[in-house]
């Protein structure tokens, strides 16, 4: 008869023993899926029951009442979750999911490369800048598989383990670097290449060197500095400046990865304040677990995060594309009618004065006809790029289709928008445009309409302003007439 101690290596007292007799299909299942080499890695206590099992013995309580395997498996089970009352929350998880590190980071390395692949395989049918961040993005997830990849490899004595821990903290800061680099696409900034790959070769040539000169409290240091001082440039990316309004995902995310900076940080500077030993990434002390948790949660949370912020940047992308011209970038017609409909309600309510231009390009046809339809898109631009400068804020300003332009003036009386007109006739016709190298020479015609007692009415407004700009078309072109 063999006595095991299930609890004994954590303290608990003994529930049963074990000699040779019965079966139990569950203990066998464990047992098999240990000896077919699975991750899941059985500790000592557990695997001897489970041999005990598997060979067809009988537990015994100390009492001398015979017990069945299944009821030492049980005890077992029971002894795992005294365990995990006492231990760091996500020591505690992986006792109740039976798990060991090795298994975790089995499970990390399967999720993060399953992540990159599902992303992989969607990204080409978004817009162009949001496939670009889901690439980078997916890329940076595989990184970060990789690294968890090294710690099996290493458990396994595949990878000699100095290789495995400078090799996954690289590849770990490399692939947080790129998910930088996908914040930095998303929100369409500029971000240096060489800054970043210089990040990425300091952080392998400092753990080659500490690996080899065996600093090992300074190479956890500065590796938990460098991913610190990463996750911060994602948090400042993602906050600031101020995320648009409503996009209150990109101030989520930023939290979480300002949080993740500061466990990191504290991780930094854990071996000269706080002194708790970290020499392995198996150790169990309250900052590594701190770390761990930090990241796994962060991992799960930042991919629901980067999730959320590629549909709103679709969201943001869709609404653009109907609202404003896809050439000039103002508003087109249909969103210029509805908020000048929304203007003129107000206005009423105000009994305020509201004028309208219509304003077109004169002989624009001459134009592309002379120096290209390309030239005409460009003195479009630069037409509508003149006359935004000259307009206030709550101006409303869009391309009404072709070489058309409307403007609707809120609070502007007649005069008022007459002055306004010549500003942006002269301002057009001084502007001095150039294609290359060829000079166009550009004026307008404008017709100027105001209203200032009801009916607020849009479709009499445009009728006004149409008729004002056929005369300042009749009557020779560059200049402005009032209905
Ligand atoms: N390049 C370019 N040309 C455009 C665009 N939209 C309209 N046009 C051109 O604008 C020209 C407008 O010509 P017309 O309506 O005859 O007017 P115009 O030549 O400006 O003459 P007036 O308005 O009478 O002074 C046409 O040749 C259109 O092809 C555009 O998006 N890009």
């Amino acid at each position: 008869m063999r006595r095991l101690s299930p609890g004994a290596e954590n303290g608990v007292a003994s529930p049963c023993v074990i000699e040779p007799s019965g079966n139990n299909l569950s203990a066998n299942a464990l047992y098999l899926a240990h000896r077919v080499g699975t991750c899941f890695k059985l500790r000592k206590s557990e695997q001897a029951l489970c041999e005990a099992a598997f060979f067809g013995r009988q537990g015994f309580q100390e009492s001398g009442e015979p017990v069945s395997a299944h009821f030492a498996a049980v005890e077992f089970v029971a002894c795992r979750r005294r365990e995990a009352d006492g231990a760091f929350p996500l020591q505690a998880l992986l006792i109740r999911a039976d798990m060991d590190p090795y298994t975790l980071y089995t499970l990390l390395t399967l999720a993060s490369v399953g992540k990159a692949g599902v992303i992989l395989l969607v990204a080409p049918q978004y817009p162009a800048r949001i496939t670009r961040a889901m690439h980078s993005w997916a890329l940076g997830g595989l990184m970060t598989g990789m690294n968890f990849a090294l710690f099996i490899l290493a458990g396994r004595a595949l990878v000699p383990e100095p290789v495995a821990l400078g090799g996954a903290v690289t590849l770990a800061i490399g692939g947080t670097l790129l998910v930088f680099v996908a914040v930095q696409e998303l929100r369409e900034r500029a971000y240096s290449k060489f800054a970043l790959l210089g990040v990425f070769v300091l952080t392998a040539v400092s753990n080659v060197y500490t690996l080899y000169a065996g600093y090992d409290k300074l190479r956890i240091s500065t590796n938990s500095a460098w991913a610190a001082a990463v996750f911060f440039m994602i948090a400042s990316a993602l906050l600031r400046p101020a995320p648009p309004s409503g996009r209150s995902i990109y101030r989520v995310t930023g939290v979480l990865a300002l949080a993740i900076s500061v466990v990191l940080a504290i991780r930094a500077v854990n071996p000269l304040i706080l002194g708790a030993p970290i020499v392995h990434p198996m150790d169990e002390n309250w900052v590594q677990q701190l770390t761990y948790s930090a990241m796994l949660v962060g991992n799960v949370l930042g991919s629901l995060c980067f999730g959320l912020i590629v549909a709103e940047e679709l969201n943001a992308e869709l609404h653009q594309l109907a609202s404003f011209d896809s050439l000039t970038r103002i508003y087109n017609r249909r969103v210029f009618e509805n908020l000048a409909t929304d203007e003129l309600l107000r206005a009423r309510s105000k009994r305020e004065p509201v004028s309208l231009l219509m304003i077109d390009i004169d002989h624009f046809k001459q134009v592309n006809d002379r120096h290209g339809h390309a030239a005409g898109d460009a003195a479009l631009v630069r037409v509508a790029e003149t006359m935004e400068e000259s307009l206030r804020h709550r101006d409303l300003f869009c391309r009404y289709g072709g070489e058309e332009f409307g403007v609707l003036l809120p609070a502007t009386t007649q005069e008022q928008a007459q002055r306004i007109a010549d500003r942006l006739r002269l301002a057009t016709m001084h502007a001095g445009f150039r294609y290359g190298e060829e000079a166009i020479s550009l004026t307008v015609s404008i017709g100027v309409t105001c209203i200032d007692r009801p009916p607020y009415d849009l479709s009499l407004l445009k009728h006004s302003a149409d008729r004002a700009l056929y005369h300042a078309k009749q009557n020779g072109r560059n200049r402005v007439a009032v209905v």
